[in-house]
């Protein structure tokens, strides 16, 4: 089955970009949503394509959040949300009913803002995923925690004490636990929800390092409040502004010669 898409390959509005061969993992079409009366995301159309790391970018409260919560469907949790349109994940509606949301979970991985590790120890952080999958065999449990931890690239600096718990790391050693912990259910995708913020600039460096290796393997959205940090890791790059897409594109176009006046502003720090 080929899971490039016709709207893919051919350019058919301003959100979309022009693809050939690249598949498509999610694609949003006519996504509306409101929290009650406030209309937070206001026909979104975008295609993401697999193994790259996709940005959104946009001032505060434009609706990045909210976007890459109707990913995971975790936006569900807030009860007066309304949403129309299509997510597409794979070629398959998640906003169909029959569509459940536990496969979605396997799937997508989610990283968040702030650090959030389980007050467990570092081993039991990763394992628990699996686990919760059904996997009881304690070699197969120990190779999916190394796999994970080598995969954040945190393996070296826990590998001696993966009994200890995991508060006892720094901000940005806890950041790729929670990296890995999202790696151990062997995801498609990862969403990252601005997850740099809280630390400090070397284990920023350390986490982007880190993102752009993944990508061989995984697809990935981060949300980023951080210009510099979209233009060093992203390959395309969605700017949101009041709940719109004002221009998605390569990111060095929107860095370099974006086509709307409004992402020029927003890019040079004229506003936002
Ligand atoms: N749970 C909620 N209930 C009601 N309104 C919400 C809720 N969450 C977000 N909003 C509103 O939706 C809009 C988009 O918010 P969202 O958090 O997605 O923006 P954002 O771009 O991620 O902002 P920031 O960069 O500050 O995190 C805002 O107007 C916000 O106030």
């Amino acid at each position: 089955m080929s899971l490039v898409t016709d709207k893919a390959k051919t350019t058919v509005n301003t959100n979309m970009v022009k693809e050939d061969a690249q598949k498509v993992v999610y694609e949003t079409k006519d996504l509306n949503l409101w929290y009650g009366e406030g209309h937070a995301l206001k026909n979104i159309n975008l295609a993401i394509n697999e193994n790259e790391v996709t940005a959104i970018i946009g001032p505060s409260g434009c609706g990045k959040s909210t976007y890459i919560k109707t990913l995971n469907r975790m936006v569900e949790l807030v009860p007066t949300v309304k949403i129309s349109g299509e997510i597409l994940y794979r070629g398959r509606n998640i906003l169909e009913k029959s569509y459940q949301v536990e496969d979605l979970r396997t799937s997508v991985g989610m990283v968040f803002q702030k650090p959030n590790p389980f007050p467990k120890s570092i081993y039991d952080n990763i394992a628990y995923g699996p686990k919760i999958h059904g996997i009881r065999d304690k070699k197969i449990l120990d190779e999916i925690v190394e796999k994970s931890l080598r995969g954040a690239a945190i393996w070296d600096d826990v590998k001696d004490r993966l009994n200890q718990n995991a508060y006892g790391l720094s901000g940005g050693q806890q950041q790729r636990i929670c990296i890995a912990r999202a790696l151990a259910i062997e995801p498609d995708v990862i969403l990252m929800d601005e997850p740099t913020s809280a630390l400090d600039p070397i284990s920023t460096l350390k986490v982007e390092e880190l993102v752009q290796e993944l990508k061989k393997d995984y697809s990935i959205i981060i949300v980023t409040h951080n210009m510099q940090q979209a233009a060093r890791i992203s390959d395309k790059t969605a700017f949101f502004l009041n709940g719109e897409v004002i221009e998605f594109a390569e990111t060095d176009k929107i860095f370099s010669n974006p086509s709307d006046k409004r992402t020029e502003d927003y890019i040079t720090g004229r506003f936002g």
